[in-house]
């Protein structure tokens, strides 16, 4: 686990409900503090890649909406407002750590065509080689797989997504950056008695039935997707783990290999 092998390529996913508040307003003090912290984490020696929702919440903040839109062809026009903000706000807050990023839109034919995954794989080994932070979302103005999908497909969802990205690029660690630290027993924003569960093993039916959506109508996917990422990781040996946006100095300790959050074990060669 982290901390403690020569872990060095890491995937961070960072969750809409991280980077806007529940009122749709854009949370610029955990971006900062993102980009301040994955900068650091950069300058110890460690290569990022962050794969980030929220073209769909801040182009909503950007625009004054009150709620997600519901009709797919305005989700699409939100994210397009969305993503371009979304990275000028990347953009200045990494600019100020001293980083340059790069923006990856992807869609499933992407991933899934032998010589576009070629050439993506390449691409993000030669933004790593040149420093560069590759900053990933689904091509959302194209692609309607994510934002209209649940949880029903191999490709349709960030946490997915991230997983993909951690395996297309032999990462030693994936991190799901979430409003909440960790899997727990049963939904705690509707089981106050809930409690978090430390470190998972396999992603069995028991597991599974524990998992519940999103816990607000910024985010999608909830817990459900992220227990998909886990199965996609864990089976190539890729750790990976799920830490609270509003703590996100505990990085730090969880690169330590100190217990942070949930930690899904990949498996062992
Ligand atoms: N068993 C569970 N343990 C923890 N959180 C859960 C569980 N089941 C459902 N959730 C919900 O999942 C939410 C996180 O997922 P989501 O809303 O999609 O956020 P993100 O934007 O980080 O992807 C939590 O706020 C929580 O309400
Ligand atoms: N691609 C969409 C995000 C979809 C998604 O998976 O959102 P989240 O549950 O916040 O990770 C967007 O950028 O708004």
């Amino acid at each position: 686990m982290a901390g403690t092998g020569k872990l060095r390529r890491i995937v961070v996913k960072v969750g809409t409900t991280t980077l806007t508040r529940e009122n749709g307003s854009v949370n610029f003090r955990n971006m900062d503090l993102l980009a301040r912290i994955l900068s650091d984490i950069k300058g110890m020696g460690y290569e990022i890649i962050l794969v980030s929702s929220g073209a769909i919440g801040i182009g909503a903040a950007k625009l004054g909406l009150k709620e997600r839109p519901s009709e797919l062809r305005y989700k699409q026009a939100v994210a397009a407002v969305g993503q371009c903000e979304m990275m000028h706000l990347y953009d200045k807050f990494f600019g100020e750590y001293g980083q340059t990023v790069s923006q990856i839109l992807l869609t499933e034919e992407d991933v899934a065509e032998t010589h576009h995954r070629e050439n993506l794989i390449n691409t993000f080994q030669a933004l790593l080689d040149m420093g560069i932070i590759p900053i990933v979302n689904e091509n959302d103005s194209v692609s309607f797989a994510e934002i209209e999908s649940g949880h029903n497909k191999v490709f349709g969802d960030n946490d997915t997504l991230s997983a993909i990205v951690a395996v297309l690029c032999k990462a030693d660690l994936l991190i799901l950056i979430s409003d909440i630290d960790g899997l727990y027993d049963k939904d705690p924003r509707i089981h106050p008695d809930a409690c978090r569960i430390p470190v998972v093993e396999s992603i069995t039916e028991e597991i599974r039935s524990l998992a519940g959506g999103a816990g607000s109508c910024w985010g999608t996917g909830g817990m459900c997707t992220k227990l998909s990422a886990a199965e996609i990781v864990m089976a190539r040996g890729i750790d990976m783990v799920i830490a609270d946006g509003g703590e996100m100095e505990k990085l730090y300790p969880l690169l330590r290999g100190e217990p942070v959050g949930t930690v899904f074990q990949g498996a062992k060669s």
